[in-house]
C-alpha cells in the first residue's frame, strides 16, 4: 500500500494542514501532522461549543464504524504550552488513499484557547514513535505504525514547501521530487521524537526533524552567529527572539547531515525562509526563522528547516533521509 497527501500551508507557513478521511461515511478533517508528536486528536462533538470556533469536528456518533475505547482517556501538552484531553474512539483513518480500519481517534473533550483560536486546524495527526502515545491505560499506535506493515516500503516522506503547497507521501520515494542524492543519517528515538545529528559550521548539533513546530531552534553560539551577519539584528525581550529590520538581505544557512565518510549531504535554508515575518503591522522589524533553543532544551528542526529539503522518515531502518529539491 502507499498513500500521497496535499500539505497545504496556513499563516506563513506556521502550519501545514492536511485534509483526513475518518469513519463510515467519510468525515474529512483538516489536520496538522506533527512528527514531533503521537497523538491522533481532533476536535469533536464532544468539546465544548465554547471551546469550537469555526473548526470541523468529528462526530464519532454519526461513524459506523466508530467503536469507544472504552476507559480509555488521553491528556498532552506541548511546547508552546498548548494543550488538550479527552476520551478515544477506534474508527477508520485514511490519509491521501491509505486506510487504517481500527486506528485511535482521540476526541477533545478540552482545548486550550491557542487550539480554539486557531480556526484552520481540527486537530493534529502524531507522526513520531508510539512510545510517547499519551492514551492511558492501554498505550495506542500512531496511524504511521499502523500502516507501516502494509507499506510497499516502511517509510514516509515530507516535501514541505514555502508559500505552497507540499505533499506527504507514505510507503514510497518519489524520485521527482527532489534532486540528486538523499543523504540519510541514524535516529535516536529514545525520547520518541526523530532525533539525529547535524554538523552547523563544523558544530554537532543533535536535534529533532519536527513538522509541528513552526521555526528552527538551535544552540545560541550558532544563533548568535548568525545573527551577527545582520546589521541591525538583536535579540529582543519583549518579542522572545532575535528581530532585525525586514529590509535585511539574510544569509543562507546551511548544515550538513550524513557527513561521514562520503561527505554526507548539505541542506541549505534559504536566507528569504529566515526572514520569518514583521512582529507588527508597520513591517519596519521582522522576526526570525532561526532562534535560541535555550529555554526550550531540545533542538527543533522545523518547518523553516524541513521546507528546503525533501526529508525521509524511515520507520524500518530508524533513519532519516535528507534531500535538496
Ligand atoms: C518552542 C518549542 C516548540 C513549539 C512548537 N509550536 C510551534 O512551533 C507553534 C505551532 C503553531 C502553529 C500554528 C498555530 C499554533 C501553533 N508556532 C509557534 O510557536 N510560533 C511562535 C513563533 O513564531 C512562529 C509561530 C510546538 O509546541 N510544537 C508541537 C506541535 C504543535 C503544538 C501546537 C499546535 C500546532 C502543533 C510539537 O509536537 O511539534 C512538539 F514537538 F514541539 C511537542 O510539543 N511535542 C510534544
Amino acid at each position: 500500500d502507499s498513500g500521497s497527501v496535499t500539505a497545504s500551508p496556513r499563516q506563513q507557513d506556521t502550519e501545514y494542514l492536511c485534509p483526513v478521511q475518518i469513519g463510515s461515511p467519510a468525515q474529512t478533517l483538516p489536520l496538522d501532522f506533527d512528527t514531533g508528536s503521537s497523538d491522533l486528536w481532533v476536535f469533536s462533538t464532544d468539546t465544548p461549543r465554547s471551546e469550537v470556533n469555526g473548526q470541523t469536528v468529528y462526530d464519532a456518533s454519526s461513524s459506523s464504524s466508530a467503536k469507544r475505547l472504552s476507559g480509555a482517556t488521553w491528556k498532552i501538552s506541548y511546547g508552546d504550552g498548548s494543550s488538550s484531553s479527552g476520551i478515544v474512539y477506534l474508527d477508520t483513518v485514511t490519509v491521501g488513499g491509505l486506510t487504517v480500519s481500527r486506528q485511535a481517534v482521540e476526541a477533545a473533550k478540552q482545548v486550550s484557547s491557542s487550539f480554539s483560536r486557531d480556526t484552520s486546524s481540527s486537530g493534529l495527526l502524531g507522526l513520531a514513535f508510539s512510545s510517547i502515545n499519551t492514551v492511558s491505560p492501554n498505550q495506542q499506535k500512531t496511524f504511521f505504525d499502523n500502516a507501516m506493515p502494509h507499506l510497499d516500503a516502511p517509510l514516509f516522506t515530507a516535501d514541505l514547501k514555502h508559500n505552497a503547497d507540499g505533499r506527504y507521501n507514505f510507503g514510497y520515494i518519489d524520485k521527482s521530487a527532489y534532486t540528486g542524492s538523499i543523504s540519510y543519517t541514524p535516529v535516536d528515538n529514545s525520547q520518541g521524537f526523530w532525533g539525529f545529528t547535524a554538523t552547523v559550521d563544523g558544530t554537532d548539533v543533535t536535534g529533532i526533524a519536527d513538522t509541528g513546530t513552526t521555526l528552527i531552534y538551535l544552540p545560541d553560539s550558532i544563533v548568535t552567529s548568525y545573527y551577527s551577519q545582520v546589521s541591525g539584528a538583536r535579540y529582543d525581550s519583549s518579542n522572545a527572539g532575535y528581530i532585525f529590520p525586514c529590509g535585511s538581505s539574510m544569509p543562507d544557512f546551511s548544515f550538513n547531515v550524513g557527513g561521514g565518510g562520503g561527505g554526507g549531504g548539505t541542506v541549505t535554508v534559504p536566507g528569504s525562509y529566515v526572514n520569518f515575518a514583521p512582529t507588527d503591522q508597520t513591517g519596519q522589524t521582522c522576526f526570525g526563522g532561526l532562534q535560541s533553543d535555550s529555554s526550550i532544551g531540545i533542538s527543533i528542526f522545523g518547518d523553516i528547516a524541513l521546507k528546503a529539503a525533501f526529508v525521509v522518515f524511515d520507520g524500518g531502518n530508524k533513519q532519516l533521509g535528507w534531500a535538496a529539491k
